[in-house]
């Protein structure tokens, strides 16, 4: 009787009305069949998770986007862990491993071919640079052309460009002496990391000067947050940023304050700093420079020229690829130094002992605080190395899980076969923070990294700060270098205190921003500098 008047009512519907219920039925029902699929006979389908994440992508956006700051997908993983064992299938397509023996198969290197899942690739917004390129022969070619300019010899050759942006530093930290005021640390240990970077890989041309104009450190530092902040969407919708980049910057700001700052970093800051220091004019200034150059100086003048020396296809020496290179390895270098740097002051002032013993290792090796001192001497010293390494493991610093592909391979783990090129992921940051390899994880304990520790080859081949394998930091001996003549320096010259500063707010890591970010209220890092030992 009902199914008169309902097929009555159908045919008086307005065609639009018809197409767009037949189009919804027709959605609901490919969703249905699609997460039927991944939950019966789809090649992961008998990985061990949460039916609902399974099931559909959906999950994990809603958590990364509407859950904020706290809840999002990082913390879901690690419940996950907890319920259902060391190896998860956390979305319809990615399988999450929690067991750092795991890690040397995942993260690979030698004859290992690994790519990259296009999804944490591309958050950066550089596809075509090492970090955002996704096939494995892609990424060899283009990581090797610049290999020999991060590698520990050239590091040994610029380490007074280092050294001399570390001078700038310390004549902040004067600066703030002679005014009494307290200073969020992370501010200028941002600005050295970057003006590091810009003079070590730019070149004199590219340098950002922050450590002279403490207006611009800010608003940079502002920059970055932002772009950390809105890590979990591009996360989602990788394509957010290059279209904002195209949108009127008033439209934007109206939009969000944090996408316009976001913008700025790859548009108005370029113009805003004159065209010298864009990093599609330095590129392009390279590939007009580059032939009247001559001799070892044509292939180190700057990262450019590095590239345009190397064998790479004439593809990957244009000004698009260049620049996408240069800005991927600025965001890697800056603030993961300072957050690293910002770590290790915080713990050794929260840790008197530890402090003292790094002042009277430093008094011998530099016992005019004034004086200078190289790398090589540095590195010999037991304590300072083992208060850096200590700092980078309870920064855990990635907090973001890095997902690889091997897509010539089945993995295994223990009873089970993972499919070749299913995108499996591990955490740095959880691994750092694991109480099986690292006992009492949230407590500093530099004497970890000791080598008279009978623990001590152990935790090394657990240290993963840096990563490891194909994909591993190229940063990793400028940030070293950096590292230990910031902190040597710092702390032989000036006797800081903490100023207000609450571990839970900031400190402890909150959200998942690749970066692991404090709580939104944080009032930073803030410490005074009390006195200076002027020998
Ligand atoms: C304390 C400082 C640093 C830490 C802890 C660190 C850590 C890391 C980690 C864990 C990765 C792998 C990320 C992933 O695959 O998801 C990485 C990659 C990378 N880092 Fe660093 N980094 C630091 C400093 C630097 C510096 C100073 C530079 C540049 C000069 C740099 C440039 C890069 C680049 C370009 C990659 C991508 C490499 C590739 O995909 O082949 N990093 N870093």
């Amino acid at each position: 009787m009902g199914a008169i008047p309902l097929q009555w009512a159908w045919a008086s519907l307005p065609s639009a009305a018809v197409s767009s219920i037949t189009l919804f039925i027709l959605l609901v029902s490919y969703g249905f069949l699609l997460a039927v699929y991944r939950l019966t006979i789809h090649p992961l389908a008998r990985f061990p998770g949460p039916k609902l994440s399974a099931a559909t992508g959906w999950y994990e956006c809603y958590l990364d986007i509407f859950r904020g700051p706290g809840k999002t997908f990082a913390f879901e993983i690690e419940r996950m862990h907890e319920r259902y064992g060391p190896i998860v299938r956390i979305n319809p397509h990615e399988i999450h491993v929690s067991d750092p023996d795991f890690f040397d198969t995942l993260y690979a290197g030698g004859s290992a071919v690994r790519g990259k899942y296009a999804p944490a690739a591309h958050v950066q917004g550089t596809p075509e640079g090492i970090f955002g390129t996704v096939d494995h022969n892609a990424h060899r070619r283009r990581r090797q052309a610049i290999s020999s300019y991060f590698s520990k010899q050239s590091v040994l050759q610029d380490q007074k460009i280092v050294d001399d942006k570390i001078e700038l530093l310390c004549d902040f930290f004067r600066q703030k002496l002679k005014e009494g005021k307290e200073v969020n640390i992370r501010v200028p240990l941002l600005a050295v990391g970057t003006d590091v970077f810009c003079a070590h890989t730019l070149g004199e041309r590219g340098s950002m000067d922050l450590l002279r104009d403490w207006d611009r450190a800010v608003e940079w530092r502002q920059s970055i947050i932002a772009l950390l902040h809105w890590t979990p969407v591009v996360r989602q919708f990788p394509w957010v940023i290059p279209f904002a980049i195209d949108l009127p910057v008033g439209l934007i700001n109206v939009a969000s304050k944090e996408m316009g700052l976001v913008v700025s970093i790859f548009r108005v800051q370029a113009r805003s700093l004159s065209f010298h220091n864009s990093l599609r004019v330095q590129a392009a200034a390279a590939i007009a420079e580059h032939d009247q150059l001559q001799g070892e100086h044509k292939a180190r003048a700057n990262v450019f020229h590095t590239i345009l020396s190397s064998n790479l296809t004439t593809q990957d020496k244009d000004v698009k690829r260049m620049a996408q290179e240069g800005f991927g390895i600025l965001s890697a270098s800056g603030d993961t130094i300072a957050r690293s740097m910002t770590m290790a002051m915080y713990y050794l002032h929260a840790d008197p002992h530890s402090l003292e013993r790094l002042k009277d290792e430093l008094k011998i090796v530099l016992p005019d605080p004034q004086g200078q001192i190289d790398l090589a001497t540095l590195e010999r010293l037991p304590w300072l190395t083992a208060v850096l390494k200590e700092s980078l493991r309870i920064a855990a610093l990635i907090t973001t899980r890095a997902p690889l592909t091997a897509p010539t391979e089945w993995l295994r783990y223990g009873d089970w076969a993972i499919p070749p090129n299913t995108p499996i992921s591990m955490t740095l940051s959880s691994l750092m923070m694991n109480p099986e390899t690292f006992p009492s994880p949230d407590a500093f304990q530099p004497e970890r990294w000791l080598e008279s520790n009978p623990d001590y080859k152990k935790n090394m081949s657990y240290f993963v700060a840096f990563h490891k394998g194909h994909r591993n930091c190229i940063g990793i001996n400028l940030a070293w270098c950096q590292m230990y003549f910031a902190l040597a320096k710092m702390i032989r010259r000036f006797d800081f205190e903490l100023y207000g500063v609450v571990k839970e707010r900031d400190i402890d890591y909150h959200r998942d921003c690749f970066l692991g970010e404090p709580r939104d209220d944080t009032m930073g890092v803030r410490m005074r500098v009390i006195s200076e030992d002027r020998g």
